[in-house]
C-alpha cells in the first residue's frame, strides 16, 4: 500500500482536493468566489429520488448500507448543486453502533426502549471503535471518489442533545427528565455526557479520517438551557469534542437552535464556525460570537413556502446581515422540511450564486 492509499494518505488526498473550495474558503474566512451554500437535512424527504431509493428500508437500516448512503448523500448535490455534502446518517446510529436499544420511528424520531437515567444504566454506553461503524468508512471511501472537488461534511450528535434523547427515551419538547438529571445529580449528568463525548470524538474521528473535509456537530436541542447551565453542565463535554478533532485542521460547525443566548459560548466551545438559526440577524449574531469565526446560516426554512419573490427578499435580507462578516456559509436556520418544494430549494442555491458572484 503506497501512502497515498493509506487511510491517512485518503484523508489527506480527499482534504488537499477539496481545499480550495468555496465552502472550505469561507469556513477559513478566506474571500470566495462566491458564498457558498448548503442546507441542513438535504438529503431526505423533499426529494423524489429519495423517497424511491428508500423505498421498504427502514432509516437505520439505510444508514448502514454504503452504496445507499453514496447514493443519498450525492443526490442533493447533483439536483440542487449545493458547495457541500453532508453525510447520509443520523445522530443516533453511533448509539445503535454500540448496542443501545433504539429506533427512528417515521414521523416522531429517535426513541429508546429503555431510557438511561442511573448510574447503572451509564454502563450500557460503552466505547465506539471504529470496525462499529465500519459502514461509515466505506461509504466514504466511495462518496469522496464520486464527490471530487466537492466536499463532504461529517456529522454527530453534541452530547446534550444525545443525552436528551436516551434519557427522554424519545424527542421530547420540555426535555424535564435530561434537566432533573442534569440538576439534580451533577456528577452522573458529567459522566454520562463525558461518555457521550467520547463516543461523538470516535464517530467524528472516522469520518474525517474516511476523507470528510469537515464536520458540524449538532447540538440542535440545546437552546433549551440557560447561559449559566450551558457553561457548567454541557461546555466542558463539548470542548472535549471539539478538542479532539482540533489536530485534523478540519473546519469545526457548530449548531444548535434557539441558541441566540448560547451563541458566543457556542463558538467558544471550540467551534470555526458557528450555526445560526432564523432568529438572530447575522450581523448580530457575529457581535454575540466575536472575532475569529465565521458564521453559518440563517434563512427561516419557512420561508421556502412563500413565493420565489418572497424567497429573494428574505435571502437579500440575510446577505446584507452577512456582509461584514469574516466568512458566511449559506444555510438555513433549521433543516430542510419534508412538504419543501425541491425546486424552490435549487433556485434559492442559484439565487445566492449569483447574487454573492465577485
Ligand atoms: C435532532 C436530529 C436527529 N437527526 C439529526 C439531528 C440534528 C439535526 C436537526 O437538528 O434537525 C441529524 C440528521 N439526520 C439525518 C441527517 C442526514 C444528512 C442531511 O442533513 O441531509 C442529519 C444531519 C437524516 C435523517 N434522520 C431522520 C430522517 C427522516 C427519516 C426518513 O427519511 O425515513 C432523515 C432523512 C430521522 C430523524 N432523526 C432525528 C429526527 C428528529 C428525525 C426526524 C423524524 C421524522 O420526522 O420522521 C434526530
Amino acid at each position: 500500500m503506497s501512502a497515498m492509499d493509506s487511510p491517512q494518505g485518503q484523508q489527506k488526498k480527499q482534504q488537499s482536493r477539496t481545499y480550495d473550495s468555496a465552502f472550505l474558503k469561507a469556513c477559513r474566512r478566506e474571500p470566495v468566489p462566491h458564498t457558498p451554500v448548503w442546507f441542513m437535512r438535504q438529503a431526505g424527504r423533499s426529494l423524489p429520488e429519495y423517497l424511491k431509493v428508500r423505498e421498504g428500508i427502514p432509516m437505520l437500516e439505510s444508514c448502514m448500507r454504503p452504496e445507499l448512503v453514496t447514493e443519498i448523500t450525492l443526490q442533493p448535490v447533483r439536483r440542487h448543486k449545493v458547495d457541500a455534502a453532508i453525510y447520509f446518517s443520523d445522530i443516533v446510529v453511533p448509539l445503535k453502533a454500540i448496542g443501545i436499544d433504539l429506533d427512528i420511528k417515521p414521523g416522531v424520531g429517535p426513541v429508546v426502549a429503555d431510557p438511561i437515567r442511573t448510574r447503572a444504566d451509564l454502563a450500557r454506553l460503552r466505547d465506539l471503535t471504529p470496525e462499529d461503524v465500519h459502514y461509515v468508512t466505506e461509504a466514504i471511501g466511495m462518496l469522496t471518489a464520486e464527490l471530487g472537488d466537492t466536499p463532504l461534511i461529517g456529522f454527530a450528535g453534541a452530547p446534550f442533545t444525545l443525552a436528551s434523547y436516551l434519557v427522554e427515551g424519545g424527542p421530547s419538547r420540555s426535555h424535564e427528565h435530561t434537566k432533573a438529571l442534569m440538576y439534580g445529580d451533577p456528577q452522573l449528568w458529567a459522566d454520562l455526557l463525558d461518555r457521550l463525548a467520547e463516543i461523538t470524538s470516535t464517530f467524528l474521528k472516522v469520518q474525517i479520517e474516511a476523507g470528510a473535509s469537515a464536520v458540524q456537530l449538532f447540538d440542535s436541542w440545546v437552546g433549551a438551557l440557560a447561559p449559566a447551565d450551558y457553561r457548567r453542565s454541557v461546555m466542558p463535554a463539548s470542548t472535549k469534542v471539539f478538542d479532539a478533532v482540533a489536530g485534523y485542521g478540519v473546519p469545526r460547525i457548530h449548531f444548535g437552535v434557539g441558541t441566540g443566548e448560547l451563541l458566543g459560548l457556542m463558538g467558544e466551545a471550540g467551534a470555526d464556525v458557528v450555526g445560526v438559526d432564523w432568529r438572530v440577524p447575522l450581523d448580530e449574531a457575529a457581535r454575540r460570537v466575536g472575532p475569529g469565526k465565521a458564521l453559518q446560516g440563517n434563512l427561516d426554512p419557512a420561508v421556502l413556502f412563500a413565493s420565489t419573490e418572497v424567497v429573494e427578499a428574505k435571502t437579500d435580507e440575510v446577505l446584507a446581515a452577512a456582509e461584514g462578516l469574516e466568512g458566511h456559509v449559506f444555510n438555513l436556520g433549521h433543516g430542510v422540511m419534508p412538504a419543501m418544494d425541491p425546486d424552490a430549494l435549487t433556485r434559492l442555491v442559484e439565487y445566492v450564486h449569483t447574487r454573492t458572484a465577485r
